[in-house]
């Protein structure tokens, strides 16, 4: 029984590891792009943007059972997205 629980946490942070690299990699992207607007004085902020993320995402994820929770995620990445991006102004 506990083997059993450890196999399964231990592929939970192999998963884990993956996706804290992948969002270190889209971090970085904010963080350029974050520079690029603020130069030209663009807004933080793209509604417009955001919803054809969403759109996006909605469609990729249709055929899962997860899709639910996995948009929460998602929203909550953008969320950090802005934040990092508003902490990180001059
Ligand atoms: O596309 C942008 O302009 C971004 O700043 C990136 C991003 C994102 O994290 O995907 C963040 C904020 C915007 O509201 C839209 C998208």
């Amino acid at each position: 029984m506990k083997k059993e629980i450890e196999d399964f946490r231990s592929q939970i942070n192999k998963v884990d590891e993956a996706l804290f690299q992948e969002l270190i990699m889209r971090f970085d992207i904010v963080q350029e792009i974050n520079q690029y607007k603020e130069v030209r004085d663009i807004p933080v902020e793209s509604k417009m943007r955001e919803s054809i993320l969403l759109e996006r995402a909605n469609q990729l994820l249709e055929d899962t059972e997860f899709k639910e929770y996995i948009i929460n995620v998602y929203i909550e990445i953008i969320k950090q997205s802005k934040k990092y991006q508003k902490n990180n102004r001059g």
